[in-house]
């Protein structure tokens, strides 16, 4: 290992334990409009060619370079087959009539600051929830 320094500046000395903030980047105003608000379209649109698999430093959910994760390709689909299998079986409420709270506790991974409560009703035949 050794000291590195880039040309806008920064010298990061060798043995550095360093750690890239995603949260920041994701949220990077230069980047993305509404940088705070949820909006899937963008994909479709105004950023469809960004890539998650390393190649676009603007988007990195799984890192990127050599030590970016290897479990992304199965994530990719695992999350697709998850979320569908969960919308096709339950019906998904909340135990109030109130918003569910969208506030983010701070930490190195993403959290909710309030607990999510959910009620899940299945809506498919009882068999098919047989193991
Ligand atoms: C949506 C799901 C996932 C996300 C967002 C995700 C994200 C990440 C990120 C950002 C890193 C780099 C961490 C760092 O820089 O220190 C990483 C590393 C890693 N991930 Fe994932 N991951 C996911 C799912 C998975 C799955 C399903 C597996 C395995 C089956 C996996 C295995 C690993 C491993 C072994 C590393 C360490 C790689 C290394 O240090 O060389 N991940 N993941």
């Amino acid at each position: 290992m050794e000291d590195c320094t880039f040309s806008c500046g920064y010298h990061i000395p060798a043995g550095t334990h360093l750690m890239v903030n995603a949260w920041k980047i994701h949220r990077d105003g230069d980047v993305w409009e509404d940088p705070q608000d949820f909006k899937p379209q963008r994909f479709l649109t105004t950023h469809k060619h960004v890539d998650v698999r390393g190649q676009n430093f603007e988007l990195v959910p799984f890192s990127s370079g050599r030590r970016a994760c290897p479990g992304a390709s199965l994530a990719l689909r695992v999350v697709h087959l998850t979320l569908a299998r969960l919308l096709q079986s339950f019906e998904i409420d909340s135990p109030s009539d109130e918003a569910v709270d969208m506030t983010e506790s701070f930490g190195l991974t993403n959290l909710k600051a309030t607990p999510l409560q959910v009620l899940l009703t299945p809506r498919l035949h009882p068999k098919l929830y047989e193991l």
